[in-house]
């Protein structure tokens, strides 16, 4: 499916009246495996590809290569649509103009480029803010540097736990004068926030978490929601599952006694083994073998 199609069935989701949630993405089979399950959409998280792609925790250490190649090979591998987290877009506006290009390149269905200082600066522990004056640079740049007009940009703020409401209101609606599709909302702790939000501004929200009493699909819509993330829970899965077995086997576990592997059949329809089957008999002559 071409680019095109997965970036318009990413923006028939921020422009429905409902709230989904994402699958959380990272390599080549996890995308299959989500698309096979019926997600709508792949997040592919800035601290799950610095896990995939480095064994690293989230601290901007990879690399923008890292991150667009990564995300090539899922979309060679799903035609789902995956919404990319860009981070800071890799440095100034001028880096987040060639993001937005190389993620495009990619396949991204769509991206976020957020207003965190990234790397964090010398001696400060706490998150900072870039001024939202840059924010906007960077956002003006990201839809400058997009080609597919389909390709969706999103601002993306995490203010309200660092400077607080009033400065991510103002952050919110400076983002959406730009022309961004939508508003990416990371910190925020209770309704009364995102309520005061959703007031201000008029673009589509994706949710970067929210705390329990938040998580009604049917209340999210209401505040104009339309993705809330849910973390990256399989990608903790797949490192429990990976301890285990190897303990097992340096444990002296015999292979066929291991618990929890993937059954043969999910295995082979992760690897898309009946159409590599189906062309092998087509180009390789092997039809009634
Ligand atoms: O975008 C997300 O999925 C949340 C996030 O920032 C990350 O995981 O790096
Ligand atoms: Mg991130």
């Amino acid at each position: 499916m071409a680019f095109r199609q997965r970036r318009q069935r990413l923006r028939a989701i921020l422009t429905g009246s409902t709230c989904i949630r994402p699958g959380s993405v990272y390599d080549a089979t996890s995308i299959r495996i989500a698309e096979d399950l019926g997600f709508e959409l792949g997040m592919f998280g800035g601290s799950v590809a610095s896990l995939a792609v480095l064994g690293d925790p989230d601290i901007a250490l990879i690399t923008l290569t890292e991150l667009a190649e990564q995300m090539r090979r899922m979309s060679r591998a799903s035609t789902l649509p995956v919404l990319v987290d860009a981070d800071h877009g890799y440095g100034n506006a001028l880096n987040v103009r060639r993001t937005v290009q190389e993620l495009e390149a990619a396949g991204a269905a769509g991206l976020t480029i957020e207003d965190t200082l990234l790397p964090p600066a010398f001696g400060q522990t706490g998150t900072q803010m870039i001024t939202l004056e840059e924010g906007v640079g960077k956002m003006k740049a990201a839809l400058d540097g997009r080609s597919d007009p389909s390709l969706v940009i999103m601002g993306r703020t995490g203010a309200v736990s660092v400077t607080g409401l009033d400065d991510a209101i103002a952050r919110a609606k400076a983002y959406e004068a730009t022309g961004v599709d939508a508003l990416f909302l990371t910190g925020i702790k209770g309704r009364s926030e995102l309520e005061a939000v959703s007031a201000a501004t008029r673009l589509p929200i994706v949710l970067g978490g929210a705390p329990e009493d938040m998580t009604a699909l049917d209340y999210l819509a209401g505040q104009r929601v339309r993705i809330a993330l849910q973390g990256h829970a399989p990608f903790a899965a797949a490192t429990q599952a990976v301890y285990q077995t190897l303990k097992a086997l340096r444990e002296g576990t015999s292979p066929k006694n291991l618990n929890g592997l993937a059954s043969a059949e999910l295995t082979s329809r992760a690897m898309r083994d009946a159409d590599v089957k189906a062309r092998s008999g087509e180009f390789l002559g092997l039809k009634n073998k």
